[in-house]
């Protein structure tokens, strides 16, 4: 294979050590995206490099990301798995890491369940969630403390996955991250992001050693003290004609989730809804909140706008979203120049293929480089500035692909963007905020394979 590859001529670096491969080059500065980003410039957007002892090809051209993971979508089905993979999804019986058949069950089961249609059925739960952050922040700004938003959010997003998926709500606004169960299950969604990336999922022989460690230690992240119980409960109370939540609808997918199957695949679709589901979202609204601050003349628009359509309702609600079409714009430049998934999530060649000009082995983990395409000056004019008018004469949608693209691109989009919108939009009805000092508030990127911003603060000033 790898004759075949570098005889192919596809361009990379030249010298690759054995074992790491370019491994120390992409890790180097803990930013990799950046990394591969300034690799792009010198071997183009379509180029190959080792991670550890895997192929890698880093794709930043969309045309050929539609053409792998669309077009050739059956070849691209499963990610690159390893042994920290399988023994964290029970071997893939979950979605995220789940292959095949399999995968294509799955699929289909959360398919339905994050579909706008069936979320319609529960945009209750995101209201009440509006609604008490809200009012804890109107508590913050009339004892004039300073709000920060990377717990709220969080717990924010936590709190619609435990209810939608659970019917559990663990944490209120006002002790927001007090409770002890709220914490564990923010450390186990932090482990599991931290360990995402690393030798140890790169270089099968370190992935032994690491999971052996973590084995012996007991550290390898595990969400049963919070999911067990809760499934028990779940089955004992269970009724088949009245499903609770996701949870008992999954349940009853699976013929009554008594099987080792069925038991391994429900525990394991449950953590995934936690780890997918709250710093994804969590992270972007952080984000948006830095770009509302550090620009108050796009925010004084954005409030205009929201204000003008919401009238003497005091909510925006989702049926206002056509009717923002600068809001929108806003979130879209956010995901833009600050997206979460900088590098993507990976797949894996089935078989030898060739893709246009390219020829691509057997066996090649293949990242839809998102950092790279959003940052391409061939894209985007100014990539580096923040003008949401971009996305209001032009949706840009060849280019703009945040939540990957073909079969089996991202299942909560419609839930990510619907819980965005609300929150957002009603914060910025609600409240001008701003940098506590004067300052800008700090865009410098942290890497854990979701990219989020510095925890920071703001000063809110209640609009209505
Ligand atoms: C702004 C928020 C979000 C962004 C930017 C985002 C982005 C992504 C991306 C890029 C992928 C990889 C798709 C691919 O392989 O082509 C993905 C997969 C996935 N996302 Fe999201 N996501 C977000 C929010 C959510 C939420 C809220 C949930 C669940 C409630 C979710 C559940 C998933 C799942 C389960 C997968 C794996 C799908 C599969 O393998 O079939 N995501 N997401």
């Amino acid at each position: 294979n790898y004759k075949n590859f570098k005889n192919r001529k596809l361009n990379g670096p030249k010298i690759a050590l054995p074992l790491i491969g370019n491994f120390n080059i992409i890790v180097k500065d803990g930013m990799p995206h950046y990394t591969l980003h300034k690799l792009s410039k010198v071997y183009g957007k379509v180029y190959r490099i080792w991670f550890g002892d895997m192929m890698t090809l880093v794709v930043s051209d969309p045309k050929v990301i539609r053409e792998i993971f669309v077009k050739n979508f059956d070849n691209f089905i499963n990610r690159p798995s390893g042994l920290w993979i399988r023994a964290l999804t029970r071997n893939h019986s979950n979605l995220v890491f789940g292959r095949d058949d399999h995968w294509k069950n799955m699929k289909s089961l959360i398919g339905n369940l994050l579909s706008s249609t069936k979320l319609k059925q529960y945009n209750g739960v995101i209201d009440r969630e509006v609604e008490g952050l809200l009012s804890t922040m109107n508590s913050i700004e009339s004892s004039s403390q300073i709000f920060y938003p990377k717990k709220y959010f969080k717990t924010y997003t936590l709190n619609i996955i435990l209810e939608l998926v659970f019917s559990k709500r663990i944490s209120s606004y006002d002790d927001c991250l007090a409770d002890e169960q709220v914490q564990n299950i923010l450390n186990y969604v932090d482990k599991v992001l931290t360990f995402s990336f690393g030798p140890h999922r790169f270089i099968e022989s370190f992935g032994v050693i690491f999971y052996l460690f973590m084995k012996l230690t007991g550290k390898i992240p595990n969400a049963s003290k919070f999911i067990d119980p809760v499934y028990q409960e779940h089955i004992s109370t269970l009724d088949p004609k009245k499903p609770r939540d996701f949870l008992d609808e999954l349940i009853i997918s699976l013929g009554g989730g008594q099987t080792k199957e069925a038991i391994d695949s429900l525990l394991v679709l449950s953590s995934d809804f936690l780890i997918t589901g709250t710093e994804t979202s969590g992270s972007t609204l952080e984000w948006l909140f830095v770009y509302m601050a550090n620009y108050p003349d796009i925010q004084e628009k954005v409030f205009g706008e929201i204000k003008s359509v919401v009238g003497s309702k005091n909510r925006v609600t989702l049926t206002d979203r056509a009717s923002t079409p600068y809001f929108n714009a806003i979130l879209k430049e956010v995901m833009r120049i600050k997206p979460i998934a900088v590098l993507g999530m990976p797949r894996e060649a089935l078989d030898d293929i060739q893709v246009g000009e390219y020829f691509i082995p057997k066996g090649t983990q293949v990242f839809p480089f998102n950092y790279g395409v959003l940052n391409d000056p061939d894209y985007w004019e100014h990539p580096n500035e923040f003008i949401p008018e971009r996305f209001l004469a032009n949706n840009h949608s060849e280019q703009f692909l945040p939540f990957g693209a073909g079969p089996r691109n991202c299942v909560g989009s419609s839930m990510a963007l619907d819980e965005i919108y609300l929150l957002a939009t009603n914060i910025l009805l609600s409240f001008k905020l701003s940098s506590p000092n004067d300052q800008p508030i700090d865009d410098t990127e942290l890497f854990r394979f979701v990219v989020q911003p510095k925890e920071y603060g703001l000063t809110l000033k209640k609009r209505i």
